[in-house]
């Protein structure tokens, strides 16, 4: 059995009329680093919150380490460590009181689980004294996965926890959350950030509540079934015009410096036709370059699939 199954999970808020999450169902191999990826409103908090017993799901079954969420909350609440997507932690409380508290709670001690903690405790250990109301956001990112550590979870629940985060300490939480991996601990991640997905040994790609593919990254990549350009040119809006007017491009959506173009067909002359279209339009400094997709191209692609319309869309990075 999973560590972390869902089947047919669905919630909805507001009597009905918010459909958060619509029929997911998956599971989390022991000792798996699993992503949630999607974007914000996606349904990754209100899964986190129904699988770590906080939240009700309206139908379908969910099971942590074997227990049922609802017959076996308790064990589960003893059982796994949840770093919330805000910060949780008591503000007026130091590092280290926060750390005793949490200990405390789950009727332990920071020593009698201190090896578990130690690579990331040590990294803030400076700061023991300092209110965690006064911390950065990165060493607030570590507090908060000491204090879900401390009770040694087998599961781990991260909810975003590397949103807000500067890019060094979110490299650094990735590299510690593979050591937690080589602990035996499983860990499922949520995030909005596409190329965090890379870092997971397995992905679920979310949207409006529903699941779109589960695989591993590289096999979401080999799956992407269009092949896929990176265009340039001096007039980047009037290109997203243009791309978007083209009778045989069937998506364009702003990526960085380029836009991402598809064709409705893999065809072998759809570049130079796409080079000779946009020069008829008037554009200089043009860039037309096959590239391999991305996480985030992938996602895109699902997306579009399931709602056709969006398929010239605006991806700010
Ligand atoms: N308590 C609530 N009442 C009403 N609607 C809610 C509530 N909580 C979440 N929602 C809605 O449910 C949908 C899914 O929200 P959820 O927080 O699970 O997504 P998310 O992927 O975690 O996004 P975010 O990062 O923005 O929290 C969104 O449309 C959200 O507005």
């Amino acid at each position: 059995m999973g560590a972390v199954t869902l089947e047919h999970i669905t919630k909805t808020y507001d009597k009905g009329t918010v459909l958060a999450v619509d029929d997911v169902s998956f599971s989390v191999e022991p000792g798996e680093l699993f992503g949630l990826i999607g974007p914000d409103g996606a349904g990754k908090t209100s899964i986190f919150r129904i699988l770590t017993t906080l939240l009700l799901a309206d139908s379908g079954r969910a099971t942590v380490d074997g227990h049922d969420v609802q017959q076996g909350y308790r064990a589960i609440r003893s059982s796994v460590g949840y770093m919330p997507g805000k910060f949780s932690l008591y503000q007026d409380l130091t590092v280290e009181e926060n750390l005793n508290f949490f200990a405390a709670l789950f009727e332990t001690t920071v020593a009698a689980n201190y090896a578990l903690i130690k690579d990331i405790y040590e990294q803030i250990e400076p700061f023991k004294t300092r209110r965690a109301g006064k911390l950065s956001g990165g060493m607030k990112q570590k507090l908060a996965l000491c204090c879900a550590l401390i009770h040694k979870p087998t599961v781990l629940f991260l909810d975003e926890p590397t949103t807000g985060v500067d890019v060094v300490s979110r490299k650094e939480f990735w590299a510690m959350l593979k050591r937690l991996k080589q602990q035996g601990i499983t860990i499922l991640v949520s995030t909005p950030y596409m190329d965090e997905a890379t870092l997971c040994e397995r992905i679920a790609l979310i949207q409006g509540g529903k699941i779109l593919s589960i695989d591993t990254p590289s096999n979401v990549i080999t799956a992407y079934p269009r092949k896929l350009y990176a265009v340039k040119s001096d007039a980047i809006h009037q290109l997203l015009n243009d791309l978007r007017a083209c009778q045989f491009v069937y998506g364009s959506y702003a990526f960085g410096e380029y836009v991402h173009v598809t064709f409705q067909q893999n065809l072998p002359e759809n570049e130079a036709a796409l080079r000779r279209y946009l020069t008829e339009k008037g554009h200089t400094g043009l860039e037309v370059k096959a590239i391999s997709p991305t996480i985030e191209d992938c996602f895109i692609d699902l997306m579009t699939s399931a709602q056709p319309s969006q398929a010239h869309g605006t991806v700010v990075r």
